[in-house]
């Protein structure tokens, strides 16, 4: 198992264990205080050709924020209410020219309904929190707001349940960045074409992010379950997980200005025999890819639904597979 001590027995270890700070290590090339980031003001996106009402619930947290700057900046009207899990904030949330109202969770019912009833075309886009989403999720499909579900955790099998049994339109998916996404399908392409293909390696995985995310990584789960239909047997225990700054900084390499939003992952594969190995690496620093995604998502889910689409249930590489992406 990647430990963050013990090297494995034959290979060198991974690059995160191996090197200091950004030392050889092809460190993600993120933009740092030098090259800063192009921001969603100035990555300049052409207005969405579409425009409808967006709620994003979570506004109150880092992803909520993003997502409607992203919203407000393709030319959605952006909903002005988000909920928070505390009574009586008392806040407001300034993106743009919108002013968003927080309500807790006593009015989120009556909140809502209001909204739909004068949005009846109204997307909820859900960043909250892992034990949020089952809970969010039976509010949007009581009411029968089509929602984008980018919160991860929670009970995956209930929530798709919960979609199901009322009919209603979701898109759910723990990973909003087109690159990703496209290597998350391409994991999958090669699961259902050859598997087994890896029976009897040993897998090794390490993510790191900001501390203050809560679960393990919902796009590690994702991916390892594709290696699991590869032939790789795996206990999601086993995922090392770095939440400590110090760690993230000098082992795994985060530039330290992207400490508090980053999203590494490592995926180290050992045939039985010591012979063979695999490793795959995706590396996020900042929010905005998963920010634009999540507008794409919310367009597409738009379309689906003023089509009346007959799927319903939607992810990621259903908006990429018809170019829907950016
Ligand atoms: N799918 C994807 O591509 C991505 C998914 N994520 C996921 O999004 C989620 C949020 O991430 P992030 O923004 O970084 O986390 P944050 O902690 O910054 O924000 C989450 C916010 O949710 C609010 N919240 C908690 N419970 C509720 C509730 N019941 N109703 C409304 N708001 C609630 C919290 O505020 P308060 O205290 O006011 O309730 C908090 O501000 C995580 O699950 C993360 O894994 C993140 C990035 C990309
Ligand atoms: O919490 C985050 O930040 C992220 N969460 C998602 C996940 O759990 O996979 C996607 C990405 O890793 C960022």
């Amino acid at each position: 198992m990647l430990s963050l001590r013990a090297p494995p027995r034959t290979f060198s270890p991974p690059p995160w264990r191996r090197l200091g700070r950004h030392g050889g290590f092809a460190a993600p090339r993120c933009a740092s205080a030098a090259a800063p980031a192009a921001t969603l003001e100035t990555a300049a996106s052409p207005p969405a050709s579409v425009s409808f009402p967006i709620l994003v619930n979570g506004c109150t947290g880092k992803m909520g924020v993003s997502v409607a700057e992203a919203a407000t900046s393709r030319g959605l009207h952006l909903v002005p209410v988000s909920f928070s899990s505390r009574e009586n904030l008392g806040k407001t949330i300034q993106i743009g020219d919108t002013e968003i109202e927080i309500y807790g969770p006593s009015s989120r019912e009556d909140v809502l309904s209001s909204v739909i009833d004068e949005f009846p075309d109204v997307v909820v886009v859900d960043y909250t929190a892992p034990d949020s989403v089952n809970s969010n999720a039976e509010l949007y499909c009581e009411l029968g707001v089509p929602f984008v579900m980018g919160t991860t955790g929670g009970d995956q099998q209930l929530l798709y349940k919960s979609v199901q049994d009322s009919n209603n339109y979701a898109l759910i998916s723990p990973q909003m960045g087109k690159q990703v996404v496209a290597f998350l399908a391409a994991m999958e392409t090669i699961a259902v074409q050859f598997p087994g293909a890896f029976s009897g390696y040993r897998l090794e995985v390490l993510e790191s992010h900001q501390a203050g995310k809560l679960d393990t990584s919902g796009t590690a789960k994702a991916v390892i379950a594709c290696f699991e239909k590869l032939g790789v047997s795996w206990d999601m225990d086993r995922i090392v997980k770095v939440r400590d700054p110090e760690q993230q900084l000098y082992m795994v390499g985060v530039p330290e200005e992207h400490i508090e939003g980053h999203a590494f992952h490592l995926y180290h594969l050992t045939s039985p025999d010591d012979s063979v190995s695999f490793e795959f690496q995706h590396n996020v620093c900042g929010r905005s890819i998963y920010a634009e995604g999540s507008v794409d998502a919310a367009v597409f889910l738009h379309k689906k639904v003023q089509s009346m689409d007959p799927k319903r249930i939607y992810n990621m590489i259903d908006v990429l597979q018809e170019g829907a992406m950016r």
